[in-house]
């Protein structure tokens, strides 16, 4: 595959306790394309994926984006780059507007226009309140939020498991429009029928260790039943 290097892990291992979460993993994550980690439950997809903006640290090895290691100092900076968004839906306010202003409190309201496009809302939006929002709605908020302070990469961890079947498709839909666009996402998720929809590419862990890694089409994984 001829995409660029964003992130590379080089044997990192994450342990918590007695247990560990990641086992020595060497990868490297593609810029520009929508990576999904797959595996079961367990298997380290989170851990991986927080890893990538520190919220979590590894116990050992070095994780690099464009080959430097993660800054040690300003994390809040690193966050700005590397934006992620949970299972669930988090609002921190009481109006899109000031959603969408969270981390960009100069946002204009023709920047939070095109914002709610990008991610399949309606202008009309700006005028409610984030209380009344679907599941959906409230997502495709939060991924709107993240986007606002310009991130060079999203990570989703499971952006989907809290919705309904249209309103995964809706979030689904957006990330693919948002990659098509130059963003690099990375997703966490343990559902394959997903993955063959939105992934490029796809890493599989297994017990915190990778067992396959490559174009999404070459991935015996995705080939499973769902
Ligand atoms: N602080 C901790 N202490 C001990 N074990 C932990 C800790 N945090 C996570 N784990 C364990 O590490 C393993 C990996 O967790 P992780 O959340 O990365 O898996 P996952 O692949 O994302 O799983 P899921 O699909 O269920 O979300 C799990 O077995 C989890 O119980």
């Amino acid at each position: 595959m001829a995409s660029d290097e964003l992130f590379a892990l080089d044997q990192v291992t994450v342990r918590r306790g007695r247990a560990v979460l990641l086992d020595e993993v060497t990868c490297r994550l593609s810029a520009g394309v929508c990576t999904a980690l797959m595996g079961p439950s367990g298997a380290g997809k989170s851990t991986l994926l927080r890893l990538l903006n520190r919220l979590e640290e590894p116990t050992a090895g070095q994780v690099r984006l464009h080959g430097r290691p993660l800054p040690d100092g300003d994390v809040l900076a690193l966050r700005r780059r590397v934006g992620l968004v949970g299972q669930q839906p988090v609002l921190l306010t009481d109006h899109v507007p000031d959603e969408l202003r969270v981390g960009r409190p100069d946002l204009t309201e023709g920047q939070a226009r095109t914002l709610l496009e990008q991610v399949g809302l309606p202008a009309a939006m700006l005028t409610r309140q984030t209380a009344g929002l679907s599941g959906g709605e409230a997502q495709r908020l939060c991924l709107a939020r993240a986007l606002a302070v310009g991130p060079e990469v999203l990570l989703l961890d499971e952006p989907t498991s809290a919705l309904d079947a249209a309103s995964a498709k809706a979030v689904e839909q957006t990330v693919r429009r948002l990659v098509a666009a130059g963003l690099t996402v990375i997703l966490a998720s343990h559902n394959i029928a997903q993955a063959r929809r939105i992934a490029d590419e796809v890493l599989v862990l297994r017990a915190g260790k990778p067992v396959a890694h490559g174009a999404a089409a070459d991935i015996d994984y995705l080939k499973e039943e769902s």
